[in-house]
């Protein structure tokens, strides 16, 4: 089985783009013109604690564009959220639910309330994540343990967007990369975090032959994508990142 792959479609929103979930993390939202990209392409719209002050500052200059950007809800266990982030998005009718537990983090809290609405609808949704990555690095790191963590459910996708990247993991097997360059790349790495990998690829520049990857030995960063379809066949899961480039690109 090939497991197909097309992440920009998330920023392309393109017919074949299927609605995805955004979960809006507590990092600067830096990049408006990609954030809009996801924001429209997005079905729901979560926000996470703090995430809610992210949204707000990235508009607040702009009453009439920030009240563009209404989430469906806020969730975590709230201890982020400003008074006046909070009074604002309440007068805009959000739903704002505290869940206080502290054993996930309010990233995962926000996949729950997913998992909540697919029951409902009785629909699976792909999700995508953003400001994700950078930061803290405990975060980040439970950022990537949180793609893990799906890695079996492959009927959904899940994508983490960072400032300069799209990251998702490849679970073992045979994956089939289409990269649209006018909106990502060259510049990509695959990374065997959690364990050993055996790498098979082709479109890539430095393409691998059965090398097996492994953190203390060979890991591929600084590789580039050189053929619109790039194919990777793994033996174990290992993360894939390819930068965005989206500079000076209007929107479509
Ligand atoms: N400094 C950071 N660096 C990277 N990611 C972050 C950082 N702070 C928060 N996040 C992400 O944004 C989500 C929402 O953050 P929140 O406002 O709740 O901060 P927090 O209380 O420190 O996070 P948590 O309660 O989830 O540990 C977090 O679950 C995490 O995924
Ligand atoms: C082994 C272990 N390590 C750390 C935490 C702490 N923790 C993890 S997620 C979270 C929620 C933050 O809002 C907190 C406090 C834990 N529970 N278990």
């Amino acid at each position: 089985m090939i497991t197909h792959w097309c992440p920009s479609s998330i920023l392309s929103g393109d017919g074949s783009t299927k609605k995805f979930c955004l979960i809006v993390l507590n990092q600067p939202i830096n990049h408006v013109d990609a954030f809009n990209r996801l924001w429209d392409n997005a079905f729901y719209k979560f926000v996470a604690d703090g995430g809610s002050n992210r949204l707000y500052d990235a508009f607040k200059h702009d009453q009439h564009k920030l009240a563009q950007y209404i989430p469906d809800e806020i969730r975590g266990d709230l201890d982020s959220i400003r008074p006046d982030v909070r009074a604002y998005y309440e007068s805009k009718r959000v739903k704002i639910t505290k869940v206080s537990d502290q054993e996930s983090t309010d990233f995962m809290k926000c996949v729950a309330l997913l998992n909540e609405k697919e029951k409902e609808r009785g629909q699976i949704f792909d999700i995508v994540a953003t400001p994700a990555l950078g930061g803290r690095f405990d975060q980040t790191m439970s950022s990537i343990n949180t793609l893990y963590k799906f890695k079996d459910q492959i009927e959904r996708k899940f994508i983490l967007v960072s400032d300069e990247n799209l990251t998702m993991l490849l679970d073992k097997g045979t994956h089939q990369i289409q990269c649209q360059l006018s909106l990502e790349g060259p510049t990509c790495g695959i990374m065997p975090i959690g364990s050993a990998a055996t790498l098979t690829t082709k479109g890539l520049k430095w393409d691998m032959d059965n090398l097996k990857c492994e953190y203390g030995g060979a890991i591929s960063t600084s590789n580039v994508v050189v053929n619109d379809i790039v194919e990777i066949v793994t033996d174990a899961p290992v993360i894939w990142t390819i930068e965005i480039n989206l500079l000076n690109k209007p929107i479509q």
